[in-house]
C-alpha cells in the first residue's frame, strides 16, 4: 500500500469511528478549512525588524538563541514565510508588526505611513494572505525607561500616540485592500521594576492616551482595535499599567477587542477559561496562543492541555466567529521556519480535536446531572484516531503528512537559510 493509501484507509476507518460517537468528520473539516489562524512574522527575524540600526530587541521583550538563518529583509522573511504556509494546511493569515515596513531611510514611528507597507499589502494580494498589524512600542529610544502611552513626560506621550494613529491608519488601508478588517493589536511594555508610588498616575495616563489614539472612528470592516493586557514583564515585574483589569474594562467600556495572551497570566492562571467570561462582555477576543515555561518565556506552541482546552473552549462555546485566534512565540534557539510549522500545526491540530468532539452528547450528560459519563466520554476522545483525520486534511490540502515537513525545512536550510551571515549573531 502507498503511504496515499495508507492515509485514505485509516481516514476511512477513523471517520467510522467517530460516526459512531455521533460525529461528522466532513463537517468539521469544513469549519477546520475555515479558520486562518494568524501567523506572526516575529518569529522569523528573532523581533528585530527592518528600521535598520533600532533592530535591536528591548523594552520588554527578549529572545534567546542564535540559530543560523534569521530573515534580515523583508524578501528573506517572505520567502521563509512562504515556506512555513506550503507546510501547513489551509489559508492563513500574517500578523505584521510597524517594525516591518520597508524603510528606504530613517523613518521615526510617528512618522510612518502605508508607503512603508505597500510591499507587504501587494505581497498579499498576490499570494492572498491577508495580514493583521500592530504598532510597535518596544525597541526605540523613546521607550528605553521602560514607559511609552503612559509616560509622565507629554511629548513622548503625543510621539507613542501619534505611532497609534499611524498604525491605525496603515491597518485600515491593509483592510481596505483586502477585503476584510485587520486587527491591529495595541500592546504597550510600560510598567516599573520595583513597587510604584502611584499605580493610578499611568493608568490615567494610558487610558487617556488610547482615547486619543481611537478618537477617529475607522470602519470596522477595515480595521478592529484590540488591547492587550499583562501581568508582568522583563523590567516591569512589580507593576504593569495595561493590566488585565486595565484592558478588560477599557475593552468592555470602548468596544475594543480584547487580546489575551496565554503567557502574560500567573503561570497558573490559563485564558481557557476566561475566554466565555470575556466574550459576554467584549465583542471580539484576539489570542496569542502562545507557551510560557515558568514565565512569559514565549515558547513555541506545543500541543498542550492548555493548547486543547483553549480551543475547545473556542469550539463549545460555538465563538469561532467571534474569537481570532493568533499566534505569538519567538524561539531562537531553532529553526526558525520549523518553529512557524510545528506552532501553527498543533493549534490547527488541537482546534481540529476539538470539532471533532461528541459536544453535543456530553453537553446533554451535563444538563442530566450524568458527570460520570461526561469525564468518560472526555477521556475516550484522547485516544480517538485524531491523527489520521488530520493526515488525511494535510495531504488533501497539499501539506505534507506528518514529519515529512521536517525535510523540506531541512532541504530550504541547505539551499537557502543556513547560508545566511547574520551580523549581530557573528559578533
Ligand atoms: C511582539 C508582540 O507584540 C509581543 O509579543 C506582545 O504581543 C507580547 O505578548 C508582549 O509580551
Ligand atoms: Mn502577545
Amino acid at each position: 500500500m502507498s503511504n496515499s493509501s495508507q492515509v485514505r484507509a485509516a481516514f476511512e476507518l477513523a471517520t467510522e469511528q467517530y460516526a459512531s460517537q455521533g460525529v461528522d468528520v466532513t463537517t468539521a473539516l469544513e469549519r477546520l478549512s475555515r479558520v486562518a489562524i494568524s501567523v506572526h512574522c516575529w518569529q522569523g527575524d528573532d523581533v528585530a525588524g527592518f528600521e535598520g540600526q533600532a533592530g535591536t530587541l528591548g523594552d520588554g521583550l527578549a529572545v534567546t538563541g542564535n540559530y543560523p538563518g534569521r530573515a534580515r529583509t523583508a524578501s528573506e522573511l517572505r520567502s521563509d514565510l512562504e515556506i512555513a504556509y506550503s507546510l501547513i494546511p489551509g489559508k492563513h493569515r500574517l500578523n505584521l508588526h510597524a517594525i516591518y515596513g520597508e524603510f528606504a531611510g530613517p523613518v521615526d514611528r510617528d512618522e510612518i505611513g502605508v508607503e512603508q507597507f505597500q510591499g507587504w499589502i501587494d505581497w498579499s494580494r498576490d499570494r492572498n494572505i491577508d495580514l493583521d498589524f500592530n504598532p510597535s512600542y518596544f525597541s526605540h529610544s523613546k521607550a528605553s525607561d521602560g514607559f511609552t502611552l503612559a509616560h509622565a513626560d507629554a511629548g513622548i506621550r503625543q510621539f507613542w500616540i501619534d505611532h497609534g494613529i499611524a498604525c491605525r491608519k496603515i491597518a485600515a488601508a491593509m483592510g481596505a485592500a483586502q477585503g476584510n478588517a485587520c486587527v491591529n493589536n495595541f500592546w504597550v511594555p510600560d510598567g516599573y521594576k520595583d513597587t510604584p508610588a502611584s499605580r493610578k498616575a499611568p493608568r490615567e495616563r494610558l487610558a487617556n492616551s488610547l482615547d486619543a489614539i481611537f478618537a477617529e472612528q475607522l470602519p470596522r470592516h477595515q480595521t478592529l482595535d484590540a488591547v492587550e493586557c499583562k501581568l508582568f514583564g522583563i523590567g516591569s515585574e512589580s507593576y504593569v499599567v495595561g493590566s488585565h483589569e486595565f484592558y478588560l474594562g477599557y475593552a468592555i467600556s470602548r468596544n475594543k477587542v480584547l487580546c489575551l495572551d496565554a503567557g502574560h497570566f500567573h503561570p497558573t492562571e490559563v485564558i481557557s477559561d476566561k475566554i466565555s467570561s470575556a466574550l459576554m462582555y467584549v465583542p471580539e477576543l484576539l489570542l496569542h496562543v502562545s507557551r510560557g515555561v515558568r514565565w512569559d518565556s514565549d515558547h513555541v506552541v506545543t500541543y498542550s492541555d492548555e493548547l486543547q482546552s483553549i480551543m475547545q473552549e473556542i469550539v463549545r462555546g460555538e465563538f469561532l466567529d467571534r474569537v481570532h485566534i493568533g499566534l505569538d512565540f519567538f524561539d531562537a534557539s531553532i529553526n526558525r521556519v520549523a518553529a512557524w510549522a510545528i506552532g501553527t500545526r498543533n493549534a490547527l491540530k488541537a482546534l481540529l480535536a476539538a470539532l471533532l468532539e461528541p459536544t453535543e452528547t456530553l453537553r446533554r450528560f451535563e444538563r442530566e446531572g450524568d458527570l460520570t459519563a461526561r469525564l468518560a466520554l472526555m477521556e475516550e476522545q484522547k485516544t480517538m484516531p485524531l491523527g489520521a483525520v488530520w493526515n488525511h486534511y494535510c495531504e488533501s490540502s497539499g501539506a505534507p503528512v506528518g514529519a515529512e515537513w521536517l525535510e523540506k525545512v531541512r532541504q530550504y536550510e541547505n539551499d537557502v537559510t543556513a547560508s545566511r551571515c547574520d551580523a549581530s549573531v557573528m559578533a
